[in-house]
């Protein structure tokens, strides 16, 4: 009996591994599946840790959901090459800024977040299982991008509560994922948000994914990310008519140094 469960499973195993190899789109599938499959479990057993160690949704969660996540690149054969975490180390609140290719992000994330740092998530996110709820467990800020009055009005929140509790936001102000190599425009509720709270923008570039991730071409091999986390930008004094600029120039340094870390051709940065 066991031993026609073992051989019926071989040959499960090996049937995927020869669709993996014969079909690109097989092996990108399975690889995502795997992915989503790691974060639902992880996130189960995760949760109940938060819960036994911190009792509900607090930031001091994140610390166990790091610790998890920082393991999943060993299962994709990714390496993560850091520079520039000292400047994190600004004393009190900031708003971290960061360039978002896919959903593998939160493997970069969790490799560099500082302490007493939260996401702003879209409010879809609390809808995925238990992923949903490891989320909301570590204290993600859910906003509803298709109402910008009610994004507005969560993040003004926000600017509030930072410096009483000492937190560093960390936005994606893409505002969506995009793996093409270089950013789309900056949104400007992270701008807004660190003028209003007075506090600085740091800005994490990681390199592009392309010559390793690839969803239109069903490309998911082994890789290495290149994170550099640069210099704070101050905010001191900036009032809400300098937050077009901020962003501006926020979003040039950040796009020059994609193309630095991705090796993409310096001309390529007058293109927009
Ligand atoms: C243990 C195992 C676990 C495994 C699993 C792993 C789990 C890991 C755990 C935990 C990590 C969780 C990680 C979650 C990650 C989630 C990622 C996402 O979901 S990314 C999508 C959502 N995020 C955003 O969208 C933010 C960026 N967006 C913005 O900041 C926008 O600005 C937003 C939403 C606030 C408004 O969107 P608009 O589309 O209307 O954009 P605009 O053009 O910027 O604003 C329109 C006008 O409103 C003004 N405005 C914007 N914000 C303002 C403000 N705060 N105050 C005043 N005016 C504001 C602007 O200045 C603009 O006006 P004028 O064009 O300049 O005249
Ligand atoms: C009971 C319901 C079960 C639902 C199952 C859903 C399965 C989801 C499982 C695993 C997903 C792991 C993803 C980890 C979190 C990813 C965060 C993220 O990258 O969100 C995308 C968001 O930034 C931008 O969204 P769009 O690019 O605008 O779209």
């Amino acid at each position: 009996m066991e031993l026609g469960w073992l051989l019926c499973g071989t040959a499960v195993l090996l049937l995927l591994h020869v669709l993996m190899e014969l079909s690109p789109a097989v092996n990108f599938a399975l690889r995502i599946g795997f992915y989503c499959v790691l974060c639902l479990v992880s996130s189960a057993l995760a949760a109940a840790a938060c819960l036994l160690v911190n009792g509900g949704r607090t930031v001091k969660n994140m610390r166990i959901i790091k610790a998890v996540v920082k393991t999943f690149k060993y299962f994709f054969g990714l390496r993560f090459e850091v520079k520039g975490l000292e400047n994190f180390e600004v004393e009190g609140p900031a708003i971290i800024v960061s360039n978002h290719q896919s959903i593998l992000d939160m493997m970069g994330l969790m490799e560099v977040l500082p302490d007493n740092c939260v996401q702003v998530g879209k409010k879809e996110l609390m809808y995925t299982g238990t992923v949903g709820l490891i989320i909301y467990l570590g204290g993600v800020i859910f906003i509803n991008r298709k109402s910008t009055s009610s994004a507005k009005m969560v993040m003004a929140e926000v600017a509030k509560t930072m410096a009483a509790e000492n937190l560093k936001v960390w936005v994606y102000p893409e505002g969506t994922r995009n793996c093409t190599g270089d950013l789309l425009p900056f949104k400007k509720g992270a701008f807004h948000l660190a003028v209003q709270a007075q506090v600085p923008v740091i800005p994490v570039v990681y390199s592009s994914f392309t010559t390793f991730y690839n969803p239109k071409t069903n490309l998911f091999t082994s890789g290495k990310i290149k994170v550099e986390i640069l210099p704070p930008i101050e905010t001191k004094g900036l009032t809400s008519d300098d937050v077009t600029d901020l962003t501006d120039r926020c979003f040039h340094t950040m796009r020059e140094t994609l193309f630095r870390l991705s090796g993409r051709p310096s001309e390529a940065k007058d293109s927009s």
